[in-house]
């Protein structure tokens, strides 16, 4: 297996990971678009620009249960208290067909719209009631300013203004925005639908019981997590035994169908490792791979009509990062994110424990943030070798260790890439 190449297979020219990013970005536009209904847009993309139909709010609306006035009514009190006549009552959802002049009132509720000639609104609390032959009057204790609890036509937004920009990302905040100016369908991106499948004659499935020498796949479902955070729509296909032949066939096809793919195995130097030979002597341009990376540094990515194939490394920690690296930001940029927020975000922060381990290629060490006086501090994972699983699930961010620093001492300044979800 694999002979035929193995002179090829060593000459692997490593790229710094920007340069790879760069690479990957280059060959990927955003994605097509379609409407949906808004209210089933949570976490999509929107892929145009809302703008206000309306003021909001569309009238003058009371901030409070109390009695709408007019405000001049209240400044000259005798004995510290001011009747007004209520000569109407206005719930929520109703317009009073009634003008308040100088000595009249009308009992209102918070969110009802505020009756013509009202400038005021006086709380419940700060009033008196009383009842004479069938008339209502309410008393005023507390002189009222003019504007008082009334949010003016507009307040929140300008008919016009723009309300959401293509490409960003639908929340609760958003949702409440579409909701409230009536936008109920949108044009959004389309989820890039990713193909995965992991490579190795060792994978058994979840179901599967242990075998001597063999391990569950867990990398599939690991990145099949990754695709939906990343906002595209996983196909988890079968797990490949190491047979480069079906592995091409099946790479090939997956190819035409999906927008992108990803492998996982098989990358690195070894006599069954069928992804590598598969990149460099199929039918696809090789983009790149070795990166000048750890873990991951056997990353390897091609393109194929335009469609992207990422064969990630084998080992679970070098599959995970080899992800955020490099498939998130092209599934973020089919998706019609912003170009400034491919990327995961970066912090400075100061390392809480010292690394020791000392290498030619950047580190991106698993570890967890913690603020502690007002400091953000780093804490590299007691396990963070490629081999390792375990500690992915506890890691809030990924330390850079560049290779001049030749480890790090406790307290040294680092950057550090938040991992999605660290700051929920
Ligand atoms: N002679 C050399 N050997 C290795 C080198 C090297 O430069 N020279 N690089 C090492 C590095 S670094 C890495 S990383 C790995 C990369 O390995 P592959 O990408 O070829 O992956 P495999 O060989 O298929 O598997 C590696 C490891 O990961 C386990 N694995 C594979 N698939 C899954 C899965 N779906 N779920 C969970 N675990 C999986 C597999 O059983 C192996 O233990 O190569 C080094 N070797
Ligand atoms: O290719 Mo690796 O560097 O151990 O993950
Ligand atoms: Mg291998």
């Amino acid at each position: 297996m694999g002979t035929k190449y193995d002179t090829e297979k060593f000459k692997r020219k490593a790229l710094q990971v920007p340069a790879a990013q760069e690479l990957i970005l280059n060959q990927v536009t955003s994605g097509e678009i379609e409407t949906i209904v808004s209210v089933d847009s949570h976490e999509r993309i929107i892929a145009e620009a809302i703008t206000a139909p309306h003021p909001y709010p569309a009238f003058r609306r009371s901030g409070m249960d109390g009695y709408a006035i007019v405000a001049i009514d209240t400044l000259n009190t005798d004995d510290g208290i001011v009747w007004l006549k209520v000569i109407d009552e206005v719930p929520c959802g109703t317009v009073s067909s009634k003008i308040i002049s100088s000595g009249t009132a009308a009992r209102i509720m918070t969110g009802a719209q505020v009756p013509e000639g009202a400038d005021a609104v006086v709380m419940l609390e700060a009033t008196e009631q009383r009842n004479e032959n069938g008339v209502s009057w309410v008393g005023i204790k507390v002189p009222a300013r003019s504007g008082q609890n009334i949010t003016p036509v507009g307040f929140e937004i300008t008919e016009g203004d723009t309300l959401l920009r293509s490409g960003h990302k639908i929340g609760p905040g958003e949702l409440s925005v579409l909701a409230t100016f009536g936008v109920h369908q949108i044009q959004v991106y389309r989820k890039p639908v990713v193909g995965i499948f992991s490579t190795g004659s060792e994978l058994l499935d979840i179901t599967d019981p242990l075998e001597p020498g063999k391990i569950r796949n867990s990398n599939t479902y690991m990145l099949a997590s990754q695709i939906r955070e990343a906002g595209g729509e996983p196909v988890v296909m079968e797990a490949i035994p190491d047979d480069i032949e079906l592995a091409r066939s099946k790479v090939e096809e997956a190819l035409q169908r999906y927008d992108l793919v990803v492998t996982t195995g098989g990358v690195s130097v070894g006599d069954y490792d069928i992804m590598g030979d598969l990149v460099r002597c199929g039918s696809m341009d090789m983009l790149f791979n070795k990166v000048a990376m750890r873990p991951g540094s056997v990353t390897t990515a091609a393109v194929k009509d335009r469609r992207l194939l990422f064969a990630l490394s084998g080992n679970p920690g070098a599959c995970y990062v080899g992800f955020l690296l490099f498939v998130r930001p092209a599934i973020r940029k089919i998706l019609g994110i912003d170009k400034d927020q491919l990327l995961l975000p970066r912090w400075t922060a100061e390392l809480g424990r010292a690394y020791t381990k000392v290498n030619n290629f950047t580190r991106f060490v698993r570890g967890t943030l913690k603020v502690t006086d007002g400091k953000v501090v780093a804490y590299p994972a007691q396990l963070d070798e490629s081999s390792v699983m375990v500690t992915i699930k506890d890691s809030s961010c990924l330390i850079i260790i560049p290779p001049e620093l030749k480890g790090a001492a406790e307290g040294t300044k680092v950057d550090v890439i938040l991992l999605p979800g660290a700051l929920a």
